[in-house]
């Protein structure tokens, strides 16, 4: 029987023609992701799930998906589907990262140009038969400078086009290398320094923990006064009622939004502000994008429905079915060993180590490598997984080198990785034990043994007398419970390290009381 697939939201034709063309019977309705109750007693007839941003996939759709095998995004942000229960059901999610890229950064030069100059309500004016010509004095964009706020496909684009209208650009971005903002011809600067130079401001990033309101009330009172902010990237980036205040008051010359908190956002609090312009996250709808998108999602849908082949998934690893069970804890602990080194690294990436010893150094380190820069990239970028995550690092200039040996030391097999920064070289290694889970069994040249749960606290200290009793106190005082605690020390009194799994993450007043612990030097929590 042929595979099923069904369309819920409103893709291009392109979609309906290539599904049909490789032989998959589609039904195409493309409303049908606004009706929560008639999407689930659909769902379960079909094969395929191809999405725009209507279509919430929660967990609810999930459970009732009993045929489903792939969920397919034409588009970039997948924030409405619950990739977690997908993957837990072995549904692969998969996106098209780059089909609409250059229409979205068109869109949020549409919408510097529109506050720039007013265009909107001048328009609204005119077609009133007012003719104001004095109200709508505009402000010319030639020399002045746009900053950015994450430089990823998006960002870069939009630097392109904006040094092409003789615009200063500056970036904000902790994963741009410094090699990559000079190709570009961006200037990297952190977000302190960018928050008074910039007359626009633009932003670009995935939301993430780190991104949520990074434009809030504080950042707007170091802007340039009058300056200009524009979001076509993710509703939460800026804190809506804080821009609101900074309009009212002057603080901002205009601002621009596709995207809100809420969406549909029918009674926003930025409406009627002055100079506020806004759109309905219009960013990628544009029929180019829309086709390049609807085309790619068919394209890679069906090639794993007939195939089994996997493109731009977000969830899995390209692995074939002979090798798998034999590689999986491998790219588990790949995948850890990176998230490790990616979450202990603040400064912009410029090359990994990876060696391989022993049995793993046989295995297709392509996977396990691609599994370490998954890792490794995934606190920075929208979305990374084992198929994108090497091109994604060559792009962003990071070098990758992999070194093969045999066994050598106590370990029978193991993996190392080494991230390589402006500043210092910083390793860890792991390997998996007969159990097949992974294990760290180095951090910076320091032996150890640690699983790594969820919730972790990794602490670097000096190895005193005095020092557990006092971090058992603290976390104790604060009702936080240990899971396993592990040790390891260069030499006697020398540099430490403590590695705890914790059954929830702690608070930022925690993390102060644990950080004045005496002899300890550095903390962190790390999720994983
Ligand atoms: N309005 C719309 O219709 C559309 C919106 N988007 C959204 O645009 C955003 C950007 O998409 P892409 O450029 O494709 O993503 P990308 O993953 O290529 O780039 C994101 C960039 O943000 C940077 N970044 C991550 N955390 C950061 C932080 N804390 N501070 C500063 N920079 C940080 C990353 O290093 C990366 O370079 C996403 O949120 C995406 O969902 C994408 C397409 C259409
Ligand atoms: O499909 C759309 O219109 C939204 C696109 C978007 O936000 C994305 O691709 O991340």
């Amino acid at each position: 029987m042929a595979p099923k697939v069904l369309i819920s939201d409103k893709l291009s034709e392109a979609a309906v023609n290539t599904f049909k063309d490789r032989g998959i019977d589609v039904d195409f309705q493309s409303n049908l992701g606004k009706d929560k109750e008639a999407l689930l007693a659909a769902i379960g007839h079909y094969d395929g799930l191809a999405i725009r941003s209507t279509t919430k996939v929660t967990e609810k759709v999930i459970a009732a998906a009993d045929r489903l095998r792939v969920i397919g995004r034409a588009g970039i942000g997948v924030d409405n589907v619950d990739i977690a229960n997908a993957t837990e059901r072995g549904i692969i999610v998969m996106n098209t990262p780059f089909g609409n890229a250059i229409t979205t950064a068109e869109h949020a030069l549409a919408m510097m140009f529109s506050v720039a100059r007013q265009i909107p309500a001048a328009d609204a004016s005119t077609q009133a038969g007012k003719w104001e010509k004095s109200r709508f004095m505009g402000t010319e964009v030639t020399g002045k400078t746009l900053g950015l706020v994450g430089c990823g496909n998006i960002g870069s684009i939009v630097a392109d086009r904006a040094l092409g209208l003789r615009m200063k650009v500056i970036a904000f971005d902790p994963f741009l290398t410094p090699e990559r903002a000079k190709a570009l011809g961006v200037e990297k600067v952190e977000l302190e320094q960018l928050l008074p130079r910039a007359d626009f401001i633009t932003l670009h990033t995935p939301l993430t923990d780190k991104t949520r309101n990074i434009i809030d009330a504080d950042a707007l009172s170091k802007m340039k006064r009058g300056a200009f902010l524009i979001n076509c990237a993710r509703g939460g980036l800026a804190d809506e009622t804080a821009v609101r205040a900074a309009l009212d008051s002057g603080t901002l010359g205009g601002a621009a939004f596709d995207v809100f908190v809420d969406e549909p956002t029918k009674d926003n609090v930025l409406f009627g502000g002055l100079n506020f312009v806004s759109t309905p996250h219009l960013g990628a709808s544009t029929k180019e994008a829309q086709e390049n998108v609807a085309l790619q999602v068919a394209e890679q849908m069906c090639d794993y429905l007939l195939n089994g082949a996997v493109t731009n998934a977000l969830n899995m690893p390209s692995i074939s079915a002979d090798e798998a069970p034999k590689l999986t804890p491998y790219v588990k602990l790949a995948e850890q060993l990176g998230s490790f080194a990616g979450q202990l690294t603040e400064t912009a990436i410029e090359g990994i180590r990876l060696e391989y010893a022993g049995v793993v150094a046989e295995m297709n380190t392509n996977a396990l490598t691609a599994a370490a820069l998954t890792g490794l990239l995934t606190p920075l970028l929208q979305t990374v997984n084992m198929v994108s995550a090497p091109s994604l690092a060559k792009n962003r200039g990071i070098e990758v080198e992999e070194i093969k040996r045999a066994q050598k030391g106590a370990y029978e097999t193991y993996i190392r990785l080494t991230v390589l920064t402006e500043r210092q070289e910083r390793s860890v290694a792991g390997t998996v034990f007969a159990d097949g889970k992974p294990r760290i069994i180095q951090v910076k040249g320091i032996n150890m043994e640690a699983e790594l749960g969820p919730h972790m606290l990794y602490i670097t200290n000096e190895d005193k007398p005095g020092f557990i009793g006092h971090l058992g106190t603290e976390l104790g005082n604060h009702e936080v419970n240990i899971a396993t605690f592990n040790l390891g020390r260069m030499t006697a009194g020398g540099d430490a390290i403590c590695l705890v799994e914790i059954d929830e993450p702690v608070s930022r007043e925690v993390m102060d009381r644990l950080a004045a612990v005496s002899h300890v030097k550095q903390v962190k929590s790390l999720a994983f």
